[in-house]
């Protein structure tokens, strides 16, 4: 039988974190609306490498930097074997775009099999699977209030797609939020933050204790612009907080100072 060399890109949103991956829908041919990895068959003369690199500018107009090699699949199709060597990888800047594939998703550890994998691609999962680290809870957090934001209209969908939030930690999401608040209402006055009375004083975590401060000015420009009502925010905030089973840490405080903004509507004050 016939073999096949394919190289495949498992881009993930970072080598170090792995929290989630990039997969497409196939957007042509016999597997049509099968999921895969973005990547192609090797090229004459070509290194694994240099035809990722190449596959990969073709389907996503992205670069991307190479980690090391999950494995080389090896597969029977009925016409042709697949040896298929599978790489993690990261973006390198920039967002990708589909311009071959007909849909494409990051996928948290969570949501591995929720899509149909092309045949070959079943083992691999499971391997990916076992090397993915778990969601960050406040990450996952923190980019649902980014979604809300812009399905709200209160901060314009530019700002959740690109480039792609799904890459950027818990601390960096903080900083875009903030960002693109300060982008969008330039004229909001912010009051300066109290911070040896804020709740956050006495994290340890100096990368904590700035995300609240942060989430702090985010607050006071849902409020200033009449997205969010101050005292119901606040309320909701100590009711969750001093509820018997809440077990106090700064995780789990910033995490109900996120559901608390969740409360954010657009046109009402
Ligand atoms: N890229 C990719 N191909 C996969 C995966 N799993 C899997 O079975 N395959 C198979 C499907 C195809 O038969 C083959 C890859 O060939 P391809 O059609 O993408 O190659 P290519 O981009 O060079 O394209 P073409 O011009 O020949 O269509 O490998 C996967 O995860 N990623």
């Amino acid at each position: 039988m016939k073999t096949v060399k394919v190289v495949a890109a498992v881009i993930c949103d970072s080598l170090r974190e792995k929290q989630s991956i990039f997969a497409t829908a196939r957007g042509y041919g016999k597997f049509k609306g099968q999921w895969e990895f973005p990547g192609g068959k090797v090229e004459p003369g070509e290194s694994a490498e240099q035809a990722l690199l190449r596959e990969i500018r073709e389907e996503l107009d992205v670069n991307i930097v190479l980690g090391d090699l999950i494995e080389t699949v090896e597969y029977d199709y009925p016409a042709f074997h697949l040896s298929m060597d599978c790489f993690w990888c990261e973006l390198s800047g920039g967002a990708p775009k589909l311009l071959e594939a007909e849909d494409g998703r990051w996928l948290t550890k969570a949501d591995l099999y929720t899509v149909p994998w092309l045949p070959a691609d079943i083992s691999l999962i499971r391997n990916i699977e076992s090397q993915m680290g778990e969601p960050d809870l406040l990450r996952t957090q923190a980019l649902r209030l980014l979604r809300h934001l812009c399905e709200e209209h209160i901060l314009p969908e530019t700002v959740f797609h690109a480039p792609v939030p799904e890459t950027q930690n818990f601390s960096a999401l903080v900083s875009r939020l903030r960002l693109a608040l300060g982008e969008r209402y330039p004229s909001t006055k912010l009051k300066r933050i109290m911070k040896s009375v804020h709740y956050a004083n006495g994290f340890t975590d100096a990368r904590l204790r700035e995300a609240a401060f942060t989430l702090d000015e985010a607050e006071q420009y849902l409020v200033r612009n009449g997205f969010l009502d101050h005292d119901r925010g606040v309320a909701y905030f100590n009711e969750r907080i001093t509820a018997p089973d809440f077990s106090v840490s700064a995780q789990s405080l910033l995490g109900v100072m996120l559901e608390s903004l969740l409360l954010a509507k657009a046109g009402k004050s």
